[in-house]
């Protein structure tokens, strides 16, 4: 049913990027470093090599902690109104170069072109959100218990900043991370992914247009040999204040042992195992069509996507088949055609695993309705499988694929055991049209974000963030900026 991808002139899609925007090098105190080790970074669609990338050490994280010292001083001197500026002209700029930035997005990740424009959209979108957000970082007074003292609380630039981001989302985890953290006074230490360090460097260029310091800005791109060196001096140096983390759970446990002896504050984003609920009142048509965006946005390989699919069995089978109906309208194929809906996996071991989880399910008597194959190497069918078994791997593990997974359930009561037995909270999802039960399932499932009759939950205005091993803190909204601020309390005396 569904056609084999073409391949991409990679050739004729870099000549595509102004110069300025195509980098290899690192980025330290706004010298661009061409190292003499360099790692491949290559396009998922066909393992083709883009281009070699200069591979960070130790040694350059140390580099760029000093350049950094200097330049907190220097920047968090500046009234929040003057960094506020740059911060949005960063997100400015990042528009204005949307289809540059979206073209390496789908290069090195294998995104589908209209999602890796949406994404630089998101990206610039935590620019403009957290230049106003640093400019009402607030005081506060508090009526004091003593005559003759004032009590006050500030919140203060927390310093030096260490960013690891992701490849799903090269562009938004580097900006909803680093903009609040620039925004307060922060200078920004950013290890990218891998996988895809092409739009990190980009953004990096950006930022030094925009007039970010460049003593305030390094992207050190490094390779899966040289990361966790990388990853540790980051975590283990006295003078980087803060971490924040983006990406599985595993890492996220590491980076949070290593940052122990330091003690610095942590943001861990970490992996999710989201479950979508359609309860016996939903109107399923709107249900299906909300599990589409929340199962395959990014062919599956979203933290926040639906993993865990519960239906009350009263409308399995309707539902089934409407949702078929949803599925046949994706489109697979040419990630740089822009009505592609579905692209490739980020490599091979991403579509073997979810080969892996569909014959597991199927052994354990799961029921597939579509898709279930792989096409080639990094493609992998949009698939159904309906009675999957609770402890079928694609249920207990985040699939990250484009493999939905399906169970009947009888009760309000069984579903929400079900879906909060997981160590994971990220996201959940549910529809109903019973406005008690609303209410109800949303207090009681847990997770750090809850869509209700929503298939689609993520915004700047939005704190992004989970529980259990899902994550510490919050990213965007009301809360962003306070991952990288310390609050001071003042006692005045003696007044
Ligand atoms: N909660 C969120 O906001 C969120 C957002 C996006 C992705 N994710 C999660 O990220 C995962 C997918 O991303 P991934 O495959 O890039 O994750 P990953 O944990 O393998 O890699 C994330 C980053 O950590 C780095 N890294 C790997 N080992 C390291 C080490 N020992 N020390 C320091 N850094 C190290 C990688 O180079 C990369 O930059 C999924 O689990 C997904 O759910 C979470
Ligand atoms: N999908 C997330 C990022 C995690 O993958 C988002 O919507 O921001």
């Amino acid at each position: 049913m569904f056609g084999r991808p073409k391949f991409v002139n990679i050739a004729e899609k870099i000549s595509q990027i102004p110069k300025g925007l195509y980098r290899s090098e690192a980025l330290i105190a706004g010298s661009w470093k061409n190292l003499p080790q360099k790692f491949a970074v290559c396009h998922p669609n066909s393992g083709e090599v883009i281009i070699n990338v200069s591979d960070c050490q130790a040694e350059h994280v140390l580099e760029a902690v000093e350049a950094s010292k200097c330049g907190f001083e220097m920047w968090k001197a500046k009234t929040a109104k003057e960094r506020a500026a740059i911060v949005r002209k960063w997100g400015t700029l990042i528009d204005e170069n949307q289809e540059s930035l979206a073209t390496l997005i789908t290069l090195e990740g294998g995104k589908p072109i209209s999602e890796s424009r949406g994404e630089i959209s998101y990206a610039s979108s935590f620019c403009e959100w957290s230049a106003s957000q640093g400019r009402l970082l607030s005081s506060e007074s508090v009526p004091s218990p003593f005559p003759d003292k004032r009590i006050l609380t500030m919140k203060q630039a927390i310093g030096v900043v260490g960013m690891i981001t992701p490849w799903n989302f090269p562009a938004a985890m580097v900006t909803r991370k680093a903009a609040p953290a620039l925004a307060v006074g922060c200078p920004v230490i950013l290890k990218p992914s891998e996988d895809t360090p092409l739009t990190a460097l980009a953004l990096g260029e950006l930022a030094l247009q925009a007039g970010i310091p460049p003593e305030c800005f390094h992207v050190l791109p490094a390779s899966r040999e040289s990361t966790p060196s990388v990853g540790k001096t980051i975590c283990e140096h006295p003078e980087i204040r803060a971490i924040s983390f983006t990406g599985s759970t595993n890492v996220g446990e590491t980076l949070l042992q290593q940052s122990a002896s330091t003690v610095k504050k942590v943001s861990m984003e970490l992996g999710g195992l989201a479950p979508f609920i359609v309860f016996e009142s939903a109107d399923l048509a709107a249900a299906a069509k909300a599990l589409i965006a929340a199962k395959f946005r990014n062919t599956g390989q979203t933290c926040i996507a639906a993993n865990n699919v519960f239906v009350h069995h009263s409308v399995m089978n309707e539902f089934i088949e409407i949702f078929k109906v949803e599925i046949t309208r994706l489109k697979f194929g040419d990630v740089f055609d822009s009505s592609t809906t579905v692209g490739c996996l980020i490599n091979s071991r991403g579509a073997q695993k979810v080969q892996e989880q569909v014959r597991e399910a199927l052994e354990k008597g799961a029921r597939l309705h579509s898709g279930g194959s792989a096409i080639d190497e990094t493609h992998f069918e949009p698939t159904l499988l309906s009675d999957v078994a609770a402890d079928a791997s694609c249920f207990t593990s985040e699939t990250f694929g484009p493999l939905c997974a399906v169970r009947a359930f009888d009760s309000e009561e069984e579903v929400l055991a079900l879906a909060n037995a997981s160590q994971f909270g990220l996201a959940g999802y549910f529809f109903s049209t019973d406005h008690h039960q609303c209410f109800r399932v949303a207090e009681k499932l847990e997770v750090g974000m809850v869509g209700i009759n929503s298939g689609a939950i993520s915004c700047c205005e939005a704190p992004f963030g989970g529980v259990k091993k899902s994550g510490l803190g919050r990213e965007g909204g009301l809360v962003g900026t306070d991952e990288f601020t310390e609050l001071k309390y003042c006692c005045f005396g003696d007044l």
